[in-house]
């Protein structure tokens, strides 16, 4: 069918792109993934303190997400302390799946490797890294879908659900049309999308297992992570 993108659409998509772009980690943080030494608690370090910032971004981006300061003020946190991991999940499999010369991916990519986190773990997130890399998403795909995730109404605690539930499907509608229009031979690619989204849940429930594995260890967090993981 002739598929067309409205006028608010593609205000939508250019609001959430400009957020996506402008909310990014500095790169003083970014640029110690490159300097600092290897061992498996600098590496942890460096992971939470890269975390940390990504979560600052992400609490700012969210922010200039359509619709997102209008909903329930506890409904917003309750979004946020849900979406993190997901959304974070996301950033660094696109920060990783990047073919950028810079350094950082494979940095980052050996940090993750040697940070003390259990092999069991480390399967199903480079295969997620790896599946994502393989999408070649678009930024305006990859702002979207990041959206998709923080606006997922059955996360715990939110209380007006249906509102939460009419911003996604807002989303997915604006997705699925930039799909089409993208991915004209693959028409599948939307449904493929999605598909990551319920990777992202399972890599979610493994994340909670590294979480309490690493307390166990006596790892430490920031308070931030603390407060958005509910941790200690
Ligand atoms: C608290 C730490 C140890 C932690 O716990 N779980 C995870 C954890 C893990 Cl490993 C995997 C996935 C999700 C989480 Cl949430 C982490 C580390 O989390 C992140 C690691 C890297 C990045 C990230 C995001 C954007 C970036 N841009 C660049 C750049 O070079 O431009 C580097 C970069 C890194 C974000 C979160």
């Amino acid at each position: 069918e002739k598929v067309e993108i409205t006028k608010e659409q593609r205000a939508l998509i250019k609001a959430i792109l400009d957020a996506y772009n402008r909310h990014q980690i500095p790169q003083d943080v970014t640029k110690k993934l490159l300097q600092e030494q290897y061992s498996a608690e600098e590496n942890f370090l460096l992971l939470t303190e890269v975390a940390t910032s990504q979560v600052q971004v992400l609490v700012e981006f969210t922010k200039n997400i359509p619709g997102f300061l209008s909903l329930d003020r506890e409904d917003q946190i309750a979004l946020l302390k849900g979406s993190a991991v997901e959304a974070m999940f996301l950033r660094s499999a696109q920060v990783l799946s990047k073919k950028m010369p810079s350094g950082h991916i494979e940095v980052l990519e050996e940090r993750i490797r040697k940070s003390g986190m259990s092999e069991e773990f480390m399967t199903p997130m480079f295969n997620f890294y790896k599946s994502i890399g393989e999408l070649h998403m678009t930024q305006e795909e990859q702002a979207i879908l990041t959206t998709i995730t923080i606006l997922t109404p059955d996360r715990p605690y939110v209380k007006s659900h249906e509102a939460v539930e009419r911003l996604q499907e807002t989303m997915l509608e604006v997705l699925r049309k930039l799909c089409v229009l993208q991915h004209p031979q693959e028409p599948q690619y939307f449904a493929r999308l999605l598909g990551r989204l319920t990777e992202l849940r399972t890599l979610h429930h493994y994340h909670a297992e590294m979480l309490t594995s690493w307390k166990t260890n006596d790892h430490k967090f920031t308070p931030l992570l603390c407060e958005i993981w509910d941790v200690q």
